[in-house]
């Protein structure tokens, strides 16, 4: 058993203190831009500067709970920012996940309920395997990646950094999106993806 803080007070921070409470881990309280109240029922631990001023009293430990519904370089940004000042950000495997064994994940990343993560594959940093996704064998996830939930990457797909894969969208087998992508939900990816943009549909075709 360890002891986390959280770093974000919505939805997905929610559902991170969750997890950890089912794996039996400590959760000390949350930074946020203001205190949620009761909706996190956890102590509200200041903003993220204020944390990092006192970083000495709190624990070593931390989640990344800032969800992700786009592309962008805040997530990243921040967990960088906690690493400089000594806060690990060990990966996240929900009791609920299915992680198969020769899965390698980077510093930050989550697992979450019903998602499966098969063997072969790799999670970059600080990604988001969310809810009943799937991540099939022998995948590639750069840095920052939300497979949101129900989402499937069949096998031997390559995500690049900050690439926002929608909800219940679907990924044919050996499939490469170029980073700074949005696919949209329900969308079904057949051909590689070249260029950074917003694709919807299937066959997914580029809107923006
Ligand atoms: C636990 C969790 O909550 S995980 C988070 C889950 N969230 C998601 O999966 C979000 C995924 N996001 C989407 O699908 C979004 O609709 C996006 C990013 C694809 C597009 O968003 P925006 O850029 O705001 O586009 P906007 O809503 O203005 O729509 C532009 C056009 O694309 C169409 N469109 C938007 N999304 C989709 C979609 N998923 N499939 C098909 N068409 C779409 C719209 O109908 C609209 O068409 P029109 O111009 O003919 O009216």
């Amino acid at each position: 058993m360890s002891e986390f803080c959280i770093v974000g007070g919505g939805g997905h921070a929610r559902v991170l203190l969750y997890g950890l409470q089912q794996l039996g881990h400590q959760v000390r309280g949350y930074t946020a831009p203001r205190d949620e109240g009761v909706s996190m029922a956890i102590p509200f631990l200041g903003t993220d500067d204020d944390f990092l001023d006192r970083c000495a009293l709190f624990p070593e430990m931390a989640v990344l709970g800032l969800g992700k519904v786009t592309i962008g370089h805040q997530r990243l940004a921040l967990l960088e920012r906690y690493q400089a000042c000594g806060i690990d950000f060990p990966v996240l495997y929900a009791q609920g996940a299915i992680v198969h064994g020769r899965v390698d994940s980077g510093a930050g990343s989550v697992v979450l309920d019903g998602a499966v993560v098969v063997t072969g594959s790799r999670l970059g940093r600080a990604c988001i395997i969310n809810t009943h996704a799937t991540v099939d064998h022998d995948c590639v996830l750069g840095d920052d990646v939300h497979v949101a939930s129900g989402a499937t990457l069949s096998g031997g797909v390559i995500v690049g950094d900050r690439c926002m894969i929608g909800t219940g969208a679907n990924l044919i087998h050996a499939v490469r999106i170029c980073a700074d992508s949005v696919i949209g939900a329900g969308a079904t990816v057949i051909h590689d993806i070249i260029m950074p943009g917003t694709y919807v549909g299937t066959p997914a075709r580029r809107i923006a």
